[in-house]
Parts: structure tokens; C-alpha cells; sequence
């Protein structure tokens, strides 16, 4: 399920906005960064964040946009929207932490209150560890409402997966004993438990007997995003009565007030590691604050991109020295091959432009050319000689015929990427280094490397 669309969409079209807002302003002075903050508090505040958390989040987002210097090579522009970028990820965690099957039988016991989405998140759990590779078996524990086994085991059957359970039992622990011995050759066994109780005190003391029994490796706790900040007292509560080892957010699909449970749970100090994003059994998704938040600001992959960044300021001084030869018109093949080259390795050209926020001011020549062309390209020029590639006016009829037919394609190919290659040679030659804004040429400097 795409995060642009139904997840938290309202909260994800606010910050992007607030974000293209920003990214549009000729300068960024104090003025605007209060905006944009004003902009964030509000979209945070109506998803359900805690106020004290907005509040936490816009002074440190002021403090550092007004404060620290942008590295060379990234313009005060770009620098807050990085900043804005972290600050919001922090939001959500520190890291991603997976879960990690590390020896057998691997036991989880799932916890959460009755239609958090506990008994579905346990059947796609287990369809997403069979995808892994690991075969696992779930045991139903819910003595309580008589439907759980019936769903677990329509659930289960639907994946193939084994499940233990008597709906004529009525004891947790003895159903937790059995299914511990029948199943203790898989490499998971998963526990599905009761979410209610005739009250919340014995509901929590069965979990703690469950857990004694069962001595798991990792308890999950299973919340309902649309409880929104209320998530952090319900995480609590259970967390004072058992090791909670991880916790799985779902109804994350739709949910207005998801940004709150997100952010909410996150403070209570067992990690995310998956959330639920519909009521199919795939729509389980491993979670990740940083690239959750790229995708939700759906700016494209803003932390490759910040990677990317970083490069460039270390690379400064070489891409410097390329684009000088480039914009001086010593521009010949094989520099259009190193740049071909480096687009192969930085992902496909349509990913790396999605990247820029500023996309738009690219030259069309660049944005033009696809994924394809760069390849059929490439092994073009891979059967031309050094010299050709130097002093590409050499090639004439009969160089053009040989080098169609090392490569495989017709002569009009070659004609066509030699055309493309006088094209973007002349659009550099337009270029006037010093008429290069910030943003442009830091943007050209990475499609030139
Ligand atoms: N939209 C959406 N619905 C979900 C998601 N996860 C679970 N549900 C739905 O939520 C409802 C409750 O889920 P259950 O799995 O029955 O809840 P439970 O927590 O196991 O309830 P107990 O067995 O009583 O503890 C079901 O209709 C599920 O289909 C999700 O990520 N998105």
C-alpha cells in the first residue's frame, strides 16, 4: 500500500506542503523557518501528537536551522529541509531494529487488547516469516471470546501454516504447554493471547503467567493506530507487567491520528518493527523512521538523497574540477560515458530526479534521456576505440557502420546517441558557470559526476 495515498494522508499532504512551501522561498531567514514550523505544528497537532512532542520538535528544528552553518557544497535551502527531515524522523525512532530469528524455536508471545488486530497481525506475521524462510506454527491461547480460534484457524489455513488450539479448553497455560510441545520443532512458534479479561488487571496477570510459562524470546505488544496518542498509555500499562520486546502498530491504512500513535509508542522504549497497513495478510510492513518519513514527505528517498549530499561535499573539489572541463566545452564521449557510468550506479535516472526537490530546474536535455537509452548507449560506446571517444568528430560512415556492429544495433543508434552527445554538448557550452544558482548547480554537479 502506497503511504501517499490513504496512510496518514492527511498528515503526510500537510508536511509535504509546508515542505514545497519552504522549498520555494528565494531565501530562508528567521522569518520563514518560524512559518514552516508554524505549518508542522499544526499538521502534527491534528495527526494526534502530542503537544509537548510538537513543542520538543519545533525548538530544535528553530535552533538548528538558525544555527548551524550548511556544510559546503548545500544551500541554506536544502539545509533546513534536511533538518526538518531528521527532526521529524526523530519523531519515530532513533533506527529501524528488525526482528531477528536467532535460534530454535524462536518464541513469540503476542499482547494487545482486544481488536488492536492482534490475532490477524499473528497470522500475517507468520505468512511474512514463511516468506523468510522460516516455517512457524501459532498456538491460540484466547479462552475469552470463542470466535479467536475460529478466526486463527480460517486465517491460518489460508497460508498453510499449522495451528494448535481447543475451543472446548479453558485454561491459557495448559493450551500454551501443548502447543510449546507439538510445535517445538519449528523455527517460530508464534502465541496468539486473550484481549479481554473480566477486567484489565486479570487480562495483564494471565499475560504475566502466559510469559512464565512460555519464558518467550520476544513479546510483541499489538496497538491500534487509531487510538492515536493514547497508544503510550496502553503500551505502558502492559509493559509494567511483562518484557515488552517489540511493538507492532496496525491500522495504520487510513487512520487520521496515526502520527500520533507512531510518535506516542516511541517513547515508550520497546521499538517499532512492523505496522499494519490493511486487513489482507501482506499488508504487514517492516518499519523504518527514516525512510518511513522520506516516504511520507513523499519527496522520494530524501535519505539516499541526504547521503548523496554528503558525497558531494566530499567529493567537492574533484566534481568541481569535472564540471570546469565540461562548462569549459572540452567535453567529449568519454566524459559523457563517466556520466552515464555514474547515473548506472547511483539507480536508475528516474529515481535520482525524484530525489531533488527541485527537479523542475533541470535541463531538459538530462531529464530527457531514459534508463534504456543509457544502457543501449553504453555498449555503444563500449565498442569504440579510445580515440574515437576522444575526438568523437572522427566518426564518419564507415566508423559508424563497424561500431553498429560491435555493439549489435543499427547504425541510426549510433547517429542517435552522437546526436545526443553534440545536444548536451552545446546545452553545457549555454551554461555561464557564474548564472548557475546554488540549488542548480549542486543538482547538475550530481548528474555530471
Ligand atoms: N484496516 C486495517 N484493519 C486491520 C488491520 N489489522 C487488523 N485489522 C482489522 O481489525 C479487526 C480486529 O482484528 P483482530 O485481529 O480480530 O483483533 P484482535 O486484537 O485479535 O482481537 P482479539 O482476538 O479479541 O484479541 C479485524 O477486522 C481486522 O481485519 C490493519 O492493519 N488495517
Amino acid at each position: 500500500m502506497a503511504i501517499g495515498g490513504t496512510m496518514l494522508g492527511k498528515l503526510g499532504e500537510k508536511l509535504r506542503k509546508s515542505i514545497k512551501k519552504l522549498a520555494k522561498m528565494p531565501i530562508v531567514d528567521e522569518k520563514v523557518v518560524k512559518e514552516v514550523i508554524k505549518d508542522l505544528q499544526r499538521a502534527l497537532i491534528q495527526a494526534d501528537v502530542n503537544v509537548k512532542l510538537v513543542f520538543k520538535l519545533s525548538k530544535s528544528i528553530e535552533k538548528r536551522a538558525l544555527k548551524e552553518e550548511p556544510p559546503k557544497g548545500i544551500t541554506p535551502k536544502e539545509h533546513v529541509i534536511k533538518i526538518v527531515y531528521e527532526e521529524l524522523t526523530k519523531l519515530l525512532g532513533k533506527k529501524s531494529y528488525k526482528l531477528k530469528i536467532d535460534k530454535k524455536p524462536y518464541k513469540i508471545l503476542f499482547v494487545g487488547l482486544q481488536g488492536s488486530g492482534k490475532t490477524t497481525t499473528v497470522a500475517k506475521l507468520a505468512h511474512y516469516l514463511r516468506l523468510k524462510g522460516y516455517n512457524s506454527a501459532v498456538v491460540c491461547t484466547d479462552t475469552w471470546r470463542t470466535a479467536a480460534y475460529d478466526q486463527l484457524k480460517q486465517l491460518t489455513e489460508e497460508i498453510n501454516v499449522p495451528m494448535y488450539g481447543d475451543p472446548n479448553e479453558d485454561n491459557p497455560i495448559r493450551l500454551a504447554k501443548e502447543g510449546l510441545n507439538k510445535f517445538k520443532n519449528y523455527d517460530v512458534i508464534l502465541f496468539d493471547t486473550a484481549g479481554r479479561h473480566k477486567n484489565e488487571k486479570e487480562l495483564l496477570d494471565e499475560m504475566e503467567m502466559l510469559s512464565k510459562e512460555i519464558n518467550p524470546d520476544e513479546i510483541i505488544l499489538v496497538i491500534d493506530g487509531t487510538i492515536g496518542q493514547q497508544a503510550k498509555s496502553q503500551a505502558k500499562a502492559f509493559s509494567e507487567r511483562v518484557k515488552i520486546g517489540s511493538i507492532i502498530v496496525t491500522k495504520l491504512d487510513g487512520s487520521a491520528k496515526g502520527g500520533g500513535a507512531l510518535s506516542a509508542v516511541s517513547e515508550v522504549g520497546a521499538p517499532i518493527k512492523f505496522i499494519g497497513t490493511g486487513e489482507k495478510i501482506d499488508d504487514l510492513e517492516e518499519f523504518d523512521p527514516a525512510r518511513f518519513m522520506s516516504r511520507l514527505l513523499g519527496m522520494g528517498d530524501i535519505k539516499s538523497l541526504i547521503e548523496k549530499f554528503e558525497r558531494v561535499v566530499e567529493e567537492e573539489d574533484k566534481i568541481s574540477e569535472t564540471v570546469d572541463t565540461m562548462l569549459s566545452g572540452k567535453f567529449t564521449l568519454k566524459d559523457l560515458k563517466t556520466q552515464f557510468e555514474t547515473m548506472k550506479k547511483m539507480g536508475p535516472l528516474k529515481q535520482i530526479l525524484n530525489m531533488l526537490p527541485l527537479a523542475g530546474n533541470i535541463p531538459k536535455n538530462f531529464s530527457k534521456i531514459t534508463e534504456d537509452k543509457i544502457k543501449k548507449y553504453c555498449v555503444i560506446m563500449d565498442s569504440m576505440t579510445e580515440e574515437e571517444l576522444e575526438n568523437p568528430r572522427i566518426i564518419k560512415y564507415s566508423r559508424v557502420k563497424r561500431i553498429a556492429r560491435g555493439a549489435g544495433v543499427r547504425n541510426e543508434d549510433v547517429r542517435e546517441l552522437l546526436r545526443y552527445y553534440k545536444t548536451t554538448k552545446k546545452a553545457l557550452k549555454g551554461f555561464e558557470r557564474r548564472k548557475l544558482g546554488g540549488p542548480i548547480q549542486s543538482i547538475l554537479k550530481q548528474i555530471m559526476r
